[in-house]
């Protein structure tokens, strides 16, 4: 075999390595197998340096800081949710939908991820580009920083071009660890995940991005070449290019469902290892979707069901009221 089919290889391996651990959280090797492979990967990178792709493994710290982000425009604009607020809302958003299509239909519900809205776009199942939602029609180039994250594939499973919608997260584990070493360097403290996440995708140097331990999960597609008939296929199939979707998503047949759904979630998010600030309800057939279409500024089919805001105790504990 010669190096090109080693390399070849060994990139496939490692992202499949990767896939396991970052996405699906179910690694079959121990990390020194991982780290072996990765060593020997950046040697022959280094020996034939003519064969260095942006798609490796090796490549995911960008290079030199940037001076500015640049921006973007998204090939299709990034929606708001409208949001609904309490049980009777919610049937009557079902309602309102029902009455508009003339039947019944199918409903995905979805965690509604407290993070940074990103969107993703893969040409030839290869990651060219990631930027912020900005203002849903303009958003900053933020690619550098997103290569960092270990669970967005630098390669897909399959050659596809598809814009991809997701949110960019820290893991309340990873918050509670930058912002005790923050306090520890008498730092700044982040006020929670979503700031901490967002913080460290603005930064213009991607090696403080890499230290930050983002994830991250799809939630959507824009421009696509997938054979996808509704939004629950569409999401099984980036999940078998290597996407992290989120395993909570559920299809309903009724607006009971929904609301179990609901309650259920309610309770249950504090033992999430992220932080959600509420519930996506979607309209599941694309061919509903389009018939249901879009307000000015966000889509008839989806909406956003948002938790109570939780009263922020701060414990006044040894304060130097002195001072
Ligand atoms: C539903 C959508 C708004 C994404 N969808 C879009 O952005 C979108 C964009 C153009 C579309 O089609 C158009 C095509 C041409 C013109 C206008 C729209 C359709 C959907 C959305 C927004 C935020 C979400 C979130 N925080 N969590 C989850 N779990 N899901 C979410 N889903």
């Amino acid at each position: 075999m010669d190096a090109s089919q080693r390399i070849d290889e060994i990139r496939q391996t490692l992202n499949r390595y990767s896939y396991e651990y970052y996405v699906l959280d179910q690694p079959t090797v121990p990390d020194a197998t991982y780290d072996q492979l990765l060593r020997e990967l950046t040697e022959l990178e280094t020996e034939h340096p003519e064969l260095i792709t942006p798609d490796s493994p090796t490549q995911r710290v960008g290079a030199a800081p940037l001076e500015a982000f640049e921006k973007v425009t998204h090939d299709l604009p990034m929606l708001s949710l409208g949001n609904v607020f309490d049980e009777t809302e919610i049937r009557e958003w079902v309602a309102r939908i029902e009455r508009s299509l003339g039947r019944s239909t199918t409903y995905v519900a979805e965690l509604k991820f407290d993070g940074l809205a990103i969107s993703l776009k893969y040409e030839d199942g290869r990651f060219v580009r990631g930027a912020t939602r900005g203002d849903g029609t303009v958003g900053e180039n933020i690619t550098q920083n997103l290569r960092t994250i270990k669970a967005l594939p630098l390669r897909l499973q399959a050659e596809e071009t598809v814009e991809v919608r997701g949110e960019a997260y820290m893991p309340k584990q990873s918050f509670e660890r930058l912002n005790e070493d923050r306090a520890s360097r008498e730092e700044t403290l982040f006020a929670n995940p979503r700031n901490a996440a967002a913080g460290s995708l603005r930064q213009l140097d991607s090696s403080i991005t890499a230290s930050r331990n983002l994830s991250l999960f799809v939630y959507g597609v824009g421009v696509n070449t997938l054979t996808a008939r509704s939004h629950s296929e569409a999401m099984a199939q980036l999940a078998s290019l290597g996407l992290p979707t989120n395993q909570h998503m559920q299809t309903c047949e009724t607006v009971e469902e929904i609301l179990a759904y609901i309650a259920h979630w309610t309770e249950a998010r504090a033992s999430l290892p992220y932080e959600i600030d509420g519930i996506v309800l979607k309209v599941d057939r694309y061919d509903d979707q389009e018939e249901l279409g879009f307000t000015a500024k966000s889509p008839r089919f989806a909406t956003a069901y948002k938790f109570a805001a939780e009263e922020v105790m701060t414990t006044v504990e040894d304060v130097d009221f002195s001072v």
